[in-house]
């Protein structure tokens, strides 16, 4: 008796949202497990099922490639990374392994402005304040519906994008983050990226392409730019400059996470200011390393190679796998592959 009460009640709903079928639906009787697969029809394929996101959520990243989270990292959390930058940018700490990189615009110029030469630091994992930020429970939280419970940090960066040199090259050429790693599956594999400020077109927000996760990796190199080009900074070759783009707006502490086949950039910083953001790669435990000879990634994989080579090689070769399993974290679980 209940339950046709409520299937009368669910038939009226049903009139009102879809006046034709309505009807015919209320004689079916639907289950609520029915009416469920209405609404949610497939099953995922990019998230795992751990009842953290929504089916909305997960129905947004399987068709888009990622994901935004509103204010997940504190005002305080993020004002404490921004001091240790500072230090870092001052040299009154040194952290082993870590990359300091300044915009080519400003490396190649005569005039250095020390710590505001910086456009960002690499491979944090050795410092314990920055690295704090890949452990924290609120993105870890996340990052396991992606990666599931073994969950690796791989690749860290606070990037601080300098206020324009009029050269452009504060842009960060439209890219998938999976051409930089030898591991796999790539659907294992996610990027979780905090606003430490508002950022928005002005001072050069990520550019998304939704939906290109569902591709393939494609070929990547040095976009062919009059201004100059950062080191590594390959573009995808060829895309297709028609597809819709969506300039991500994120507000300080506002978290993004995206599938490593995405397609993103992001613009030039036109504004005095440097727009920071920090972020890092995590990978499933479970991943595997894959040999990229005779792949797209062979040219990052020699230029990769090359820098390791003459910064830690001496005599002893070294290879793009290597470079991975030493920065690699275990930040939850169980080491297993990486
Ligand atoms: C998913 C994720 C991995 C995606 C990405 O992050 S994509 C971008 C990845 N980029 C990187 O990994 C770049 C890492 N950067 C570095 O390793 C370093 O900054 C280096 C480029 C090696 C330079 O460092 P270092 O050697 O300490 O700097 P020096 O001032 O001594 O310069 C040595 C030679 O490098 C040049 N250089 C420095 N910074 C840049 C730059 N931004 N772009 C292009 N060339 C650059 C510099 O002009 C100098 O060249 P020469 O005078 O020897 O010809
Ligand atoms: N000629 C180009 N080739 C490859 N990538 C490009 C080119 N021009 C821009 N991009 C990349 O496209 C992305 C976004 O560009 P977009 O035009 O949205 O930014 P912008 O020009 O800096 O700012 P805006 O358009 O908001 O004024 C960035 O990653 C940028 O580096
Ligand atoms: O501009 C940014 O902060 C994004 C950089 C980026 O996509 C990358 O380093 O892989
Ligand atoms: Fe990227
Ligand atoms: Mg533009």
């Amino acid at each position: 008796m209940q339950e046709a009460a409520s299937a009368a009640r669910l038939g009226t709903i049903l009139r009102h949202l879809c006046p034709r079928t309505g009807a015919a639906a209320l004689t079916a009787f639907p289950t609520s497990a029915q009416i469920a697969s209405v609404k949610h029809p497939v099953e995922f394929h990019y998230t795992l099922d751990n009842n953290i996101l929504t089916p909305e959520q997960r129905h947004f990243y399987d068709e888009n490639g990622y994901l935004l989270i509103k204010n997940l990292v504190s005002g305080e959390d993020i004002e404490r990374f921004r001091n240790q930058f500072a230090k870092i940018c001052k040299k009154e700490v040194q952290v082993p392994g870590l990359i300091i990189m300044r915009d080519v615009a400003i490396a190649k110029s005569e005039f250095v402005l020390d710590q505001k030469a910086v456009t960002k630091v690499q491979d944090f994992q050795e410092d314990e304040e920055l690295f704090r930020y890949c452990t924290m429970p609120q993105i870890l939280k996340y990052v396991e519906c992606f990666t599931g419970p073994n969950i690796m940090a791989m690749h860290t960066m606070l990037i601080n994008k300098p206020p324009d040199s009029g050269k452009k090259s504060s842009r960060h050429p439209m890219h998938q983050d999976l051409h930089y790693f030898p591991f796999r599956p790539a659907d294992h594999i996610v990027c979780a990226w905090t606003a430490m400020e508002r950022i928005d077109r002005s001072n050069g927000c990520l550019v998304v392409l939704p939906g290109t996760h569902k591709g393939s990796l494609k070929q990547h190199d040095y976009p062919d730019w009059e201004g100059g080009v950062n080191k590594m900074y390959h573009g995808v070759r060829d895309y297709n400059k028609n597809l819709p783009r969506v300039h991500l707006v994120m507000e300080k502490g506002d978290t993004v996470f995206f599938h490593p086949l995405l397609i993103h950039g992001s613009g030039m910083n036109r504004t005095q200011g440097f727009r920071k953001a920090i972020s890092c790669h995590y990978a499933s435990a479970g991943c595997h390393y894959i040999d990229v000879k005779g792949t797209s990634q062979e040219n990052i994989e020699k230029e990769v190679v090359e820098i390791a080579q003459r910064k830690y090689g001496g005599s002893t070769p070294i290879t793009l796998k290597d470079t991975w399993m030493v920065r690699g974290r275990l930040v939850k679980g169980e080491r297993t592959n990486l």
